[in-house]
């Protein structure tokens, strides 16, 4: 380990002084100052910093810095979540590795993660800090004017980096309440959370369980009507877990037929069947080391079930036309919007795969249930479409927000998102009117008409009232309308006629 630093019996001296001395911390404010400092000793930087993930991962701020031998006042300010710009900082975080530079030429003086210097700075070493479940909890980063080979301090520092992360969450258990001036890694979130919008208490109970059920290989099913967001929660275990540098695979188990799904999951030998020309590896195999989404997992034909509680039972995968089985590491997460109980006392779904699945279940609030977080997706949803569109904020009037707040919503998140794009595309003064959402207030589907509908039935459903909306909207001109809606007006009647609309379906 001390190979590549100069004088290493000094080293190791100087380094178990520093373990020494920073298990002697009365406070984690003290222990993070002290670690700064002890970086710039040992490694001889004159830059170095010790960031760290809050609670929900979304968010990476700096909690300790040390220049040129002072110690720096506490930013108050978060990288946000998504390390924008901060790419170098992100791939660290990330893929879990360590980067190290000697001759930065001038290229990373841009970042906001450097301070300002009238000599450039030269060396950079960022090295991911990992707690005791091996998970990447922060960074630590030293730098300095002068051209310096840092990539042997990697592994030392990084120990004495996580060293670190665990005396401060022993400081912080040991304190209750916690010291206030000490830098908190936040223990639960109190906003949103995992890069999920929504400050309700429906909500903020989903983002406790997801904290619950990351760092543990536990399977998740989430159970939620259509839109409600179990994609994103999936994706979201996955981003902020210790699987986050490996694949994400989304597989919906309605969109196929069975042997059509068997082969996508578990793959074929060549000859396994007619026009299998080669081996094929399947999506278990494409998602080893990371996370297998199951969508739909109450569609799944009961044979294929069978299948599956095998691979969760053993962990291995036998591809079609194979005769010997291999083992596969991947976290299964399976999302329904059925009541899968009900489906394994109707003989539809196996109750012994049902149990396995359940392990930890997450139920998604529908939105009518998320009180307050109408107003903030909306609001989100438009920033997001104004940027994505080239275009200025737009204003809400308070007649708009009304209007929305109004509504059931019974397609969820994905409705309102839709909503909220079509209106910010049909505003013209930059200020969101109520007339630029057609909600159908009295006629709105209640949600339990969509269940028992597969998700073609209910994308029809969503679109057929767009576009029935959109003809009512324009007095029933399909020029208007069809040019409100981006289409020519041969595909907008192409579009009536496959969903069987006709001109008495939206007179008055
Ligand atoms: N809390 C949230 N914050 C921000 N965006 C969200 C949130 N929940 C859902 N969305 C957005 O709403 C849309 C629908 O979400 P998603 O696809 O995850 O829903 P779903 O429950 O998986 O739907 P389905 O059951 O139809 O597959 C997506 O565009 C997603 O980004």
């Amino acid at each position: 380990m001390f190979t590549q630093v100069p004088q290493p019996l000094l080293y190791a001296e100087a380094l178990l002084a520093q373990f020494a001395s920073l298990s002697r911390a009365a406070d984690g404010a003290a222990l993070l100052g002290d670690f700064v400092r002890g970086l710039a000793g040992l490694s001889g930087c004159e830059l170095t910093q010790l960031y760290l993930l809050d609670a929900t991962h979304t968010s990476l701020g700096m909690n300790a810095e040390c220049l040129d031998g002072v110690l720096q006042p506490r930013s108050a300010a978060s990288l946000p979540a998504d390390y924008n710009g901060e790419q170098l900082l992100q791939f660290a975080l990330c893929q879990n590795r360590v980067v190290s530079f000697d001759d930065l030429g001038g290229s990373l003086q841009e970042t906001s993660f450097l301070p300002a210097s009238s000599t450039p700075w030269q060396s950079l070493l960022c090295v991911p800090l990992v707690n005791q479940q091996k998970a990447v909890e922060g960074l630590l980063l030293c730098a300095s004017r002068r051209h310096i080979n840092l990539q042997g301090f990697a592994d030392s520092l990084g120990q004495l980096g996580s060293f670190v992360l665990g005396q401060l969450h022993l400081l912080q258990r040991l304190r209750q309440p916690v010291d206030a001036a000490a830098p908190v890694v936040r223990s639960l979130p109190s906003a949103s959370g995992y890069g999920l919008i929504g400050k309700s208490a429906a909500m903020r109970q989903t983002y406790s369980l997801i904290s619950k059920v990351l760092h543990s290989p536990y399977t998740v099913l989430l159970r939620g009507e259509t839109g409600t967001g179990k994609e994103v929660v999936a994706r979201a275990i996955h981003d902020c877990g210790p699987r986050r540098s490996q694949a994400f695979i989304v597989q919906n188990c309605a969109a196929f037929p069975e042997n059509l799904l068997e082969s996508e999951l578990f793959g074929y030998r060549k000859g396994a069947f007619t026009g299998a020309d080669r081996d094929r590896a399947g999506l278990f195999d494409a998602a080893n080391g990371g996370t297998l989404l199951l969508d739909e997992i109450g569609d799944m034909p009961l044979s294929l079930q069978a299948k599956l509680l095998r691979v969760l039972q053993e962990g291995e995968i036998r591809p079609l036309g194979s005769n010997d089985t291999h083992k596969i590491d991947v976290r299964i997460i399976a999302a329904t919007h059925r009541d899968l109980s009900v489906l394994v006392s109707e003989g539809k779904f196996r109750e012994d795969l049902y149990y396995r699945l359940a392990q930890f279940p997450i139920e998604l609030p529908a939105l009518r249930q998320r009180e307050g977080d109408i107003l903030d997706l909306a609001k989100h949803f438009a920033d997001k479409a104004c940027t994505f569109l080239q275009r200025d904020p737009v204003r809400w009037s308070d007649a708009a927000l009304d209007h929305l707040s109004g509504y059931t919503f019974p397609g969820n998140v994905r409705e309102l998102k839709g909503l909220v794009e079509r209106a910010v595309l049909l505003c013209e003064g930059g200020e969101l009117l109520a007339e630029h959402f057609s909600l159908r207030l009295e006629s709105a589907p209640a949600p339990e008409d969509h269940c028992g509908l597969n998700l073609r039935e209910r994308l029809e459903a969503v679109e057929r009232n767009l576009l029935l909306d959109c003809l009512r909207k324009n007095d029933g001109n399909q020029t208007l309308a069809a040019r409100e809606l981006g289409l020519p007006r041969r595909t907008l009647l192409y579009r009536l006629g496959r969903l069987n609309i006709n001109l008495g379906d939206f007179d008055g």
